[in-house]
């Protein structure tokens, strides 16, 4: 049976079905590691823009590379699609704005918890329950990127719903008026040691609690709001490679000795 969003069934996907899948929220990024990374890779849908594609690492293991769209409620559903097609682990790879002076552009953060609020996660589990990553993948990530000898961070994350209002952005959005308990969030997560904005991480963390896979996020900083609020393009291509580059090694090598 295809799953109504993801638009593809276990049916589709072999006599060896993946297990892990890499999720990016944008489309482009899917393709990408579809056409430069994977072998005999396969587009299974792009239903709504949220297009998977099953391919194969060199040494034969079978990789989705799926898209979340953006925010929360995008990813729960296709999060919870993946996981009735048989994912047992999720790697996000994503994009994220550092609001630490020590969290340059063009490097990565890599989550191992998340500050979660985002209103999708209310509706998978209490507001207090923990949103981590998984202890493993994490470690893995973390390994890869040190053997690739980039700059990277590991850290929490703060993952909200919106990319203007709920990242305090004024001059930038439409509105610059934000409500009052906004103003000046970013200080206080800042001063509570968080590294970066995103708007899935937390959500993601919460399912893999609750429904019993494994979740892992990378991020590439593409906006440096210690500076100013607007992504900076020309660092983007370069910093989502490494991201890629970064979380393939963990799947290809790393992960081996925790499974
Ligand atoms: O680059 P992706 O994976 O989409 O991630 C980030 O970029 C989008 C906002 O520009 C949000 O989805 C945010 O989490
Ligand atoms: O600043 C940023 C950059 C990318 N994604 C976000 O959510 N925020």
């Amino acid at each position: 049976m295809k799953l109504y969003h993801i638009g593809f069934g276990t049916e589709d996907l072999g006599d060896n079905p993946p297990k892990l899948a890499f999720l990016s929220g944008e489309p482009e990024r899917s393709r990408y590691i579809a056409q430069n990374y994977l072998r005999d890779f396969r587009l299974l849908s792009d239903y709504r823009g949220l297009n998977s594609y099953l391919g194969y690492l060199s040494n034969g293991q079978p990789i989705l590379a799926a898209t979340s769209g953006m925010g929360a409620p995008s990813l729960s559903i296709v999060v919870n699609e993946l996981i009735q097609v048989g994912i047992t682990e999720i790697i996000r790879i994503g994009t994220c704005g550092s609001i630490q002076p020590h969290v340059p552009i063009g490097s990565l953060v890599i989550s191992q918890a998340a500050l979660c609020r985002q209103g999708a996660a209310n509706d998978i589990a209490p507001l207090e329950y923990p949103a981590a990553a998984d202890p493993f993948l994490t470690v893995a990530l973390a390994r890869s990127a040190q053997a690739l000898k980039v700059d990277y961070h590991l850290g929490i994350t703060a993952s909200v719903d919106t990319f203007y209002e709920g990242q305090e952005r004024y001059e930038s959005s439409v509105n610059p008026h934000l409500q009052r308990w906004l103003q000046g969030i970013t200080q206080e997560y800042r001063n509570l040691n968080i590294l970066n904005y995103e708007m899935e991480a937390g959500t993601l963390f919460k399912m893999a609690g609750v429904y019993g896979f494994s979740a892992g996020c990378i991020c590439a900083v593409v906006a440096q709001r210690t500076e100013k609020e607007s992504i900076v393009l020309d660092s983007k291509k370069a910093a989502v490679e490494s991201a890629i580059a970064v979380a393939m090694k963990a799947a290809q090598s790393e992960l081996e000795q925790f499974r």
